[in-house]
Order: C-alpha cells, then sequence, then structure tokens
C-alpha cells in the first residue's frame, strides 16, 4: 500500500529568502507526503552536508529516485532511509544533499502516515506515544551568527519548565518575547529581530542576562507557573585557537575561564539549559562544565554531536554533556536522528529536538518530538515558521491533528 510511486522535488523559499528543497511523496494507494528542508547559519563543522538546492534537487533526482520509486514502501521509514544513504554513497550526504534527503525522508514520513490515516507523531512513535510533551525552549534575545551588532551569545531561551500544558508553555514564551520588548523599550534600547524572531539589541551580554532574568520573573507571576531560562552560547563561533579562546567585545577568555563563566552563569540565575557552552572540537571541556554543573542544568550539545551516534558515543564515553540537540537535517534522515535520540535515551542523555534558524513551515519536528517523548523542543517563540511547529504541538495536545 505504501510503496513509492513517485517523489517530487522543487525548490521553494525559507524564512530567510534562500532558496530550500521540498519533496513529495506520492504512494501506491493514494498517500502523499511533503517535507521541505531547514537550514543552519552557525552549522557544526561535522554537519552533514548541504548543497545549493539545484544542486541537491538534480543530484537526487539523477541518483535517488530510482532507488525509491517502485522500490521502497513509504511506511518502512530504514528502509526509505538506507536507500537514501545507498543513493548518496557518501558519508555526510555531499553526493545528493542532506537538504534532499532530509526532505524526502520528512515526505516519506508523511506519506506512511497518510497511508495509514495516523498522526506522524504516532506512525513515528507507535501507539503508546503521544502523552507526553515537550517544553518548548523559545529564543527570546539573540545575536551570534543570528543577528549583526547584538548579544555574543547567541540565544537566550525561556524555559516555562512549570507550565501544566503544551499550550500554557508557547503562550508563556511568547508572553516573555513581549516583555522583554517592554523592557527594552523601557530602557531606550531600539531591537530589531534576529533570524529566529528573537530581539537582538545593542546590548551586553550581561544586560540580556538582568532582562531575562526580570521578563521570566514577571511572566511567571502572571501566569502562576515557574518560566526559567537557558542560554545556546554557540560556542564554536565564539572560538579562535588564533586568538587562544573564547573572543567576546569585552576581551578572549582562554577554556578554563569559559568554564568558570558558565558554572558562574547557572549558579546566579538558575540556568536550566546551557548548549554549546564550549567549542565542538573540546569534549575535554564539556565533561569538566558537565562534572561541575552537570545536576543542576542540562548541557547540551549541538555543534559538539551534530545529531551524530558516533560523535555521541564518544561524547558519552567522555562524559561530556548531558544532553543532545537533535536536528535531522544536521544528519540527514528521521532514521538517523532517531537511532541519536533512543542511544541518548539509553544513556540518560535528555533530547532536544530543534529547528534551524533558517525554517520552513514544516511541523515535522513538532511530531518528532512528541514520538520520541523529547523532554525539551527548541522551535523559537514567534515568526510564522516557528509558530507553524507551536501550534502544531497545540494542535497535537488537543488531538486535533
Ligand atoms: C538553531 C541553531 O542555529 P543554526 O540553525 O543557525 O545552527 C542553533 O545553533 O542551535
Ligand atoms: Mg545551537
Amino acid at each position: 500500500m505504501t510503496l513509492i510511486t513517485d517523489v517530487r522535488l522543487r525548490r521553494v523559499l525559507d524564512s530567510r529568502g534562500n532558496a530550500t528543497v521540498e519533496a513529495d511523496v506520492l504512494t501506491e494507494s493514494g498517500g502523499f507526503g511533503r517535507g521541505k528542508a531547514p537550514s543552519g547559519a552557525s552549522t557544526g563543522e561535522y554537519e552533514a552536508i548541504e548543497l545549493p538546492a539545484q544542486e541537491a534537487i538534480a543530484n537526487a533526482r539523477d541518483d535517488a529516485l530510482p532507488r525509491l520509486i517502485g522500490e521502497v514502501h513509504a511506511g518502512n521509514q530504514r528502509d526509505v532511509d538506507a536507500a537514501l544513504h545507498a543513493a548518496d554513497g557518501t558519508d555526510d550526504f555531499s553526493g545528493i544533499g542532506a537538504n534532499s534527503a532530509v526532505a524526502i525522508s520528512m515526505a516519506a514520513a508523511k506519506a506512511g502516515a497518510d497511508v495509514l490515516g495516523a498522526p506522524l507523531f504516532q506512525h513515528l512513535g507507535g501507539t503508546f506515544r503521544g502523552n507526553e510533551y515537550p517544553t518548548p525552549l523559545g529564543n527570546i534575545i539573540g545575536g551570534g551568527e543570528h543577528a549583526a551588532d547584538a548579544t555574543n551569545i547567541q540565544e537566550f531561551l525561556a524555559a516555562p519548565v512549570g507550565a501544566p500544558s503544551v499550550e500554557e508553555a508557547v503562550f508563556a514564551n511568547a508572553a516573555v518575547h513581549q516583555e522583554v520588548h517592554d523592557i527594552l523599550a523601557d530602557r531606550d534600547l531600539p531591537a530589531g529581530k534576529g533570524d529566529e524572531g528573537a530581539w537582538a539589541p545593542s546590548i551586553s551580554d550581561d544586560e540580556a542576562f538582568e532582562i531575562m532574568d526580570e521578563a521570566v520573573e514577571t511572566v511567571a507571576d502572571d501566569f502562576g507557573f515557574a518560566i526559567a531560562f537557558g542560554l545556546d552560547v554557540a560556542g564554536a563561533e565564539l572560538y579562535d585557537e588564533d586568538e587562544g579562546g573564547y573572543v567576546y567585545d569585552d576581551g578572549v577568555k582562554s577554556t578554563d575561564e569559559q568554564i568558570d563563566y558558565i558554572a558562574e552563569k547557572v549558579e546566579a540565575y538558575d540556568l536550566v539549559y546551557v548548549e554549546d557552552p564550549l567549542d565542538e572540537n573540546d569534549y575535554e571541556a564539556f565533561a569538566d562544565l558537565t562534572d561541575r554543573v552537570g545536576d543542576q542544568t542540562l548541557v547540551c550539545g549541538d555543534d559538539l554531536f551534530v545529531t551524530n551516534v558516533e560523535r555521541l558515543e564518544a561524547g558519552i564515553s567522555a562524559g561530556a554533556g548531558n544532553s543532545i540537540l537533535i536536528k535531522p537535517n544536521q544528519i540527514g534522515t528521521l532514521t538517523d536522528a532517531v537511532d541519536a535520540i533512543e542511544l541518548a535515551t539509553r544513556n540518560g542523555y535528555e533530547s532536544v529536538v530543534s529547528h534551524r534558524s533558517g525554517e520552513t513551515e514544516d511541523t515535522t519536528i513538532a511530531h518528532l518530538a512528541v514520538a520520541t517523548s523529547a523532554p525539551f523542543i527548541k522551535t523559537g517563540a514567534v515568526g510564522g515558521e516557528r509558530t507553524a511547529k507551536l501550534n502544531e504541538l497545540i494542535r497535537i495536545e488537543d488531538n486535533a491533528v
């Protein structure tokens, strides 16, 4: 029933106005699924390779489609993703492009769900899934590679850890976003938005910490549940070996100083989450920081692990981090992403399913988070390509998908 009968690929826009890959998968019995690839800006050195959209489409048409059409069932995700790997023939998807691979992988999953008449999360996770919902981490203030002339730390993230429902959590994050706008206006600080919709004022990181602290406290009082916050430091973007460490506007921190700095911020602000606090090649420094604060906060590897089971295995052996960011396009297929989540879970690492800074209206990651009972999802706070996922979570919770 789910035999793939056609795969159509086209170039569409992402949220930055760049070209990305959209895939449609059709099946024998009329099943249909559509997936779109997101795209990073602060990409990890070890990510699967995104090719220019037209090149990825041309290569996938030549190499992947003959291995899928009439050959593979969309309902068997492992077969679909194995065919994509076989068609690609490299270990980093530089043949057909991780953007073509992930778009087809997600489209096939949706076609499989369509044939079953089941929600995507249930097709991916099974019938016993759908009762646990991730806490959304909402990007509120940001800079780094996502906005010029703003904070050095890439993302200050609201974390509504006490929310009684996804719906309340999503609205709390939006309220923190509005509250920060009001605080910035009171301080006469103009701010545009970065790529993910976070405010991008020209302020120091210290001021951003203060503003976040004030905003989450105000909104927590209004909503009546605990809201904490966290960070994506995007340490690999700050790290410069030639400069001898992590380069901030107010100076360079050595690795030991960076560890102290992050540990102090965790203590001072009760941070519940710190992503990529250190460079993507420094498992040892990640392990040192995890020793220091791993019982108080999630130390999450994004560029460190790149959703890759081998890099995660190395991290587990080293004691580096206690959490992994899961970005399907970083590794190329849903199978690889789920394998990384399952390895993480078996080893006590928390999974945080994540968007990219360049996004589309695709909602697959909302379903993936529910399907795998991921405790967190990072997918912004406002902006259409972000609310597409947040609103889908609300619908999933409401049994409306
Ligand atoms: C979402 C992120 O940004 P990008 O997509 O630019 O890697 C991130 O670093 O976690
Ligand atoms: Mg990151």
